[in-house]
Formats: structure tokens, C-alpha cells, sequence
């Protein structure tokens, strides 16, 4: 597809996979500078047609990703409406999903995991500093541009990827149980910058637990009744991990602890002599 003045021409190759209302292709970029061609590879987010009135929820989250520029965020080239097609242009990040290379992988050391999130913890800070809140953090949403190798002393990096369109319909909400902080079942949906400190709770939970999905296909009923009762996910045995998490995941909104705060357990975390505790899970050299 070409758009305006030939400054964005994106095509499509092969699916990749899909988002709740989104089907993410491989492309490839072809800019024109100085009446050359310079292609990029890039990853194409193309919002189903028979969810066309999601498009400005589409365009609020890529536009939110390109105001902003870290590291650790994903890079939006921006967005091209050709016809009927919303297509999010992305910088294609080489290994995809973290939840699914996580699952792949199954055996990611502690020390790459506590990388990991420490990572995202300082997307999250860079993000709360500027008041912006993400929405929709969750492993699946956590890109990993770089493998962490211990034996090649190569560590880990992540993108966060953009939140992906808000959703306000109750079962949708339901549905990202427990990611999603109870005050948004609330009446009325409270979201905050304390909301994504829960989702990474949930999120840390997925990180050591190698990808697994929590809840895996539990029904919305079970669900709603799960934080109905107050329920916390099943702990980690490394108690101080289990601790952050349910901090985390506190369902007082404002008893969750700040990202510094978090940032500095995870860096206590990183230097407590885990690999002694932990020598069971980390892989042999
Ligand atoms: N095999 C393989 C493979 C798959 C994907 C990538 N890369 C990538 N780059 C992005 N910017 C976004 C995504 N996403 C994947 C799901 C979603 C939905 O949110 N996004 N994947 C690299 C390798």
C-alpha cells in the first residue's frame, strides 16, 4: 500500500499471528530519501474490517507509542489508512511475543527474567513519569528484541509493544482477568497509573512461570468471583518474588508499591545470592 506522497509503502508477507481485533503481518518498509530506496523490515498491525469503528481507539494507541520515544518502547512508524485498511506500522522487534518465546524456550535462566522485568519496570517508571498510562501490559505485549545468553554473557532486551485498542465492553474487561485491575470492574472503571502496576504483577507472574497463561481457561463467571474473593495467583517459592507480586497485585489501587520502589526490589532481587537459592532452575552452564 502506498500512502500520500509515496513516503510510506508497506507490503504484506506472511501472518504472523493476531491481536484481539488485529492481525500482525511481517513487512517491509520502502522509504524514498534523496531519490533513494532505503527498505525496512517492519511488522504491519492491520485492524479487522468488521471491527472498523475501533479505528480511532487504533490510531489512540499508535499515536500514543509515537509521541514518545525509550528504549524499552516499541517504535510506530506511524499508521496508514489506504482504503478500508487501518494498518499500525511498526519496527519489526526479531523475536516476537515474549509469552510465546518464553513457552518455546521453557528453560529462560533467573537471571535473564529478573532482567526482563527490571526492563520492563523501567519502561513502566518512564511511563508513569509522564502520566501516561499503557492500559494493557502483559507478557504478550512484552517484545524481545535480543536473547539473553548467560554463557555468552549477552543479556536480554525487551519493547514494550503499543496497549492495543481500550476495550470498555464488560466482557472484554472480564476477559483480561487477571491483568486487568479490579477497579476497572468497578462502577465506574477506574483506570490509573496505578492499574498497570497490577498488570505487571501479573505480568512478573507469566515471566516465572515460564509463559504459562494464569487462569488458562477459566470461564468469565470463575473469573469475576476471582476477584470477587480477593484471590492472589498461585505464589511463586522464591518468597520474595511471591511478595512483589502481590504487591503488586494489591486490590487497594494506591497501596501498590511505586515503579521505583519495585525497580529497587528487583535490583536487591538481582544481586541477592539467587543463583545459590535458585540453583535448581537455572539451566547448567
Ligand atoms: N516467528 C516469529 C516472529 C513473530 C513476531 C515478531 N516480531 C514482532 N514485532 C512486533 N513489533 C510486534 C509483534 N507482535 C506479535 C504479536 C503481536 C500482537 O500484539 N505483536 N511481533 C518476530 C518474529
Amino acid at each position: 500500500q502506498t500512502q500520500g506522497s509515496g513516503m510510506l509503502c508497506v507490503f504484506q508477507d506472511e501472518c504472523l499471528g493476531q491481536g484481539s481485533f488485529t492481525r500482525v503481518f511481517k513487512g517491509t518498509k520502502v522509504d524514498i530519501r534523496e531519490g533513494e530506496e532505503h527498505r525496512t523490515q517492519v511488522l504491519l498491525k492491520v485492524l479487522d474490517a468488521n471491527h472498523k469503528d475501533y479505528w480511532e481507539a487504533f490510531f489512540e494507541a499508535s499515536s500514543m507509542m509515537s509521541q514518545i520515544s525509550h528504549k524499552h518502547l516499541l517504535l510506530v512508524y506511524g499508521v496508514s489508512v489506504h482504503g478500508a485498511k487501518n494498518i499500525m506500522v511498526q519496527e519489526l522487534v526479531k523475536y516476537g511475543a515474549l509469552d510465546l518465546y518464553l513457552k518455546r524456550k521453557g528453560s529462560v535462566s533467573v537471571s535473564c527474567k529478573l532482567d526482563i522485568a527490571k526492563q520492563l519496570a523501567l519502561a513502566l517508571n518512564f511511563l508513569d513519569e509522564k502520566n501516561i498510562v499503557h492500559g494493557n501490559i502483559c507478557a504478550k505485549n512484552v517484545l524481545l528484541a535480543r536473547e539473553g545468553d548467560p554463557s555468552q554473557e549477552t543479556s536480554p532486551f525487551i519493547k514494550l509493544s503499543d496497549p492495543g485498542i481500550k476495550v470498555s465492553l464488560l466482557d472484554l474487561i472480564l476477559d483480561r482477568i487477571p491483568w486487568v485491575g479490579p477497579e476497572l470492574l468497578q462502577d465506574p472503571p477506574i483506570l490509573s497509573l496505578d492499574s498497570d502496576k497490577w498488570s505487571f504483577g501479573a505480568t512478573l507472574w507469566e515471566i516465572f512461570n515460564n509463559g504459562e497463561t494464569p487462569l488458562k481457561d477459566w470461564d468469565l463467571e470463575m473469573k469475576r468471583r476471582f476477584y470477587g474473593t480477593y484471590q492472589q495467583l498461585e505464589p511463586s517459592q522464591w518468597t520474595e518474588l511471591a511478595d512483589m507480586i502481590t504487591q503488586c497485585m494489591d486490590y487497594q489501587p494506591a497501596s501498590r508499591p511505586s515503579c521505583r520502589v519495585v525497580i529497587r526490589q528487583l535490583n536487591n532481587l538481582i544481586t541477592s545470592d539467587y543463583e545459590v537459592l535458585h540453583a535448581s532452575e537455572a539451566p547448567e552452564r
